[in-house]
C-alpha cells in the first residue's frame, strides 16, 4: 500500500494534519505508529483505513479487506455485544464462531449477551477490537489498542497480532504507550510537525536498549517444535495460525 504527497486536513480553511506524505507499508509487516498528541496519528490511520479520503495526493494498492478499531468505540447503539458482532460477522461474510474465538481471546467471553451500553470502557474497546479483527482482513488498522485493556489482554495482544502477521494481515497500530516497543521485527512510524517519518524499528531499539530499561508488559514469548505426520503439515500450520500463533513452515 502506498501513499504519493498525502496531504489531509478537516477543513477547508483549518490548516494541514499531514502534508506531503509519501510511504510504502509492505504486507505481511506489524506498523506502530507514534507521535505526541495531536500529532495526526488517529487521522493517518483513518486515511489508511479509507475512513478519511486524502486531500491531495492518493493513496494506493489498499487491500479489499480492512478491519479498523477507533480510538473509542462507539459502545451507544441499542444491541447486545453478540447481536452487535453477528451483524459486522455477516457484513463481512464470517462465520459466527469467530466471534466466541475473538471473545474468548480477548477476555470478553462472558460480556456477549450484556447490552453494549452496559459495558465498561475497557469491554466496549475489546468488542471494538473484535469487529475489526473477525473478519479475517487483509489489512487491520487499530486506533490505541492497549488503551483501557487489563493487563492480561494487553500482555496477550502483541502475540495475537504477531499471529496474525503470521498469517498475512498487514497490521498498523497507533500504539504512544508503545506497548509493542519489545516486539522484534515491527516497522515504526513517527508522526510530527504535520510529517511522517520512519523511525528505528522495536527490534533494533531492543538491542539497543538490552541493558536499560526497555522491558515492557508484553507476554514473554516461548518456542516450541512440533513434530507432525509430513501429509499433515500444511493443515496443522494452518491451523495453528488460524488460533493466533505465530508458525513457521518446517525446515528442510
Ligand atoms: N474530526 C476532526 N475535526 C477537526 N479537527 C480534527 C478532527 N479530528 C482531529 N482533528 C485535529 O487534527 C489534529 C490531529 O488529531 P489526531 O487525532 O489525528 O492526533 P493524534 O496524534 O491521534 O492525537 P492523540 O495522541 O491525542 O490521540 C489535531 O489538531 C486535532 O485537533
Amino acid at each position: 500500500m502506498r501513499l504519493n504527497s498525502v496531504g489531509y486536513r478537516y477543513q477547508r480553511r483549518a490548516g494541514w494534519v499531514l502534508r506531503d506524505v509519501t510511504l510504502t507499508l509492505a504486507p505481511d509487516r506489524i506498523t506502530e505508529v507514534t507521535g505526541p498528541n495531536g500529532a495526526g496519528k488517529s487521522t493517518l490511520l483513518r486515511l489508511l483505513a479509507g475512513i478519511l479520503r486524502p486531500r491531495l495526493g492518493e493513496l494506493t494498492d489498499r487491500p479489499a479487506r480492512v478491519g479498523y478499531a477507533p480510538e473509542r468505540f462507539p459502545a451507544d447503539q441499542p444491541f447486545t455485544v453478540r447481536g452487535y458482532l453477528s451483524h459486522m460477522a455477516r457484513m463481512r461474510g464470517a462465520p459466527d464462531a469467530r466471534i466466541d474465538l475473538w471473545a474468548e481471546r480477548l477476555r470478553f467471553g462472558e460480556l456477549l449477551d450484556l447490552p453494549l451500553r452496559e459495558l465498561s470502557k475497557g469491554s466496549a474497546h475489546k468488542v471494538g477490537l473484535a469487529q475489526a479483527i473477525l473478519g479475517d482482513p487483509e489489512l487491520l488498522v487499530l486506533d490505541e489498542p492497549f488503551a483501557g485493556l487489563d493487563a492480561g489482554t494487553r500482555a496477550d495482544l502483541p502475540a495475537l497480532l504477531t499471529g496474525l502477521r503470521s498469517g498475512g494481515t498487514m497490521i498498523v497500530v497507533s500504539d504512544h504507550q508503545r506497548d509493542l516497543r519489545t516486539l522484534p521485527d515491527v516497522d515504526r512510524l513517527q508522526v510530527a510537525g504535520g510529517t511522517v517519518t520512519r523511525a528505528p524499528g522495536a527490534h533494533d531499539e531492543r538491542s539497543a536498549t538490552r541493558t536499560g530499561n526497555g522491558e515492557g508488559p508484553v507476554a514473554e514469548q516461548a518456542i516450541i517444535e512440533v513434530v507432525v505426520p509430513a501429509h499433515q503439515a500444511a493443515t496443522v500450520l494452518a491451523k495453528l495460525r488460524a488460533d493466533g500463533y505465530a508458525a513457521r513452515e518446517p525446515r528442510t
